[in-house]
């Protein structure tokens, strides 16, 4: 029997992924990453890079980012403490999805992670102090490809639980332009 439970969500190419936890009088052990098991599950993927990211501030905003081709990465995230949602953009312009978002909780509690292919763009809003990240990058970190949009750009409509007031942004994302003025999207 598989140790990984997968969950499409409306746009079925991000997935929701919960690996199997035993828990016992010590604490608990967890397989978070199987090469095997997921090409198994039909996510065959080579993870590169791990990216491990703190947030002090429920409220914090990473995004909407992702890189451009050749360097487009898929993304495995998961939370090592706190929650986020955590909402992926279709950005492939032959998609019947372009322009779409889906979002999901992911949590310590939950011990559930997400899966953002390549051609989405990427955000993350905290929902909870002392929030960490840990997720796997199939290509690595390429500045000269690393691509934004605004969080709140009207185009995509993202329904984030937050207001506009309270929303903790670096000053990149504060600045990222909208959709309708990017060029580097995917085909
Ligand atoms: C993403 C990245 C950043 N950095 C550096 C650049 C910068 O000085 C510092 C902080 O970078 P950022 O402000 O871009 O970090 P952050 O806003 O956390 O960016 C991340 O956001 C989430 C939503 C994603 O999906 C990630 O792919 C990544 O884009 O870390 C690396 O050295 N390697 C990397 O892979």
């Amino acid at each position: 029997m598989s140790n990984l439970k997968i969950t499409p969500l409306a746009i079925p190419d991000v997935l929701v992924i919960e690996p199997k936890k035993f828990g016992d009088h010590r604490g608990f052990f967890s397989e978070t990453y199987n090469a095997r098991a997921f090409a198994d599950a039909g996510i065959d993927l080579r993870f590169v890079q791990d990216n491990h990211s703190y947030s002090a501030e429920p409220g914090t905003l990473r995004g909407l980012h992702y890189q451009g081709a050749p360097h487009a990465q898929d993304k495995l995230v998961r939370v090592l403490r706190g929650r986020i949602l955590d909402v992926a953009v279709d950005l492939r312009r032959s998609s019947p999805t372009f322009g779409k978002w889906v979002s999901a909780e992911i949590s310590a509690e939950a011990w559930n992670q997400i899966l953002v292919p390549a051609g989405f763009a990427h955000a993350i809003l905290t929902l909870e102090p002392h929030t960490e990240l840990l997720y796997k990058v199939s290509n690595y970190y390429a500045p000269s490809h690393d691509f934004g949009i605004r969080w709140n750009d009207p185009e995509l409509a993202i329904d984030w639980p937050i207001s506009e007031d309270k929303v903790i942004l670096s000053d990149k994302d504060a600045k990222q332009p909208f959709l309708k003025d990017v060029a580097d999207l995917f085909d």
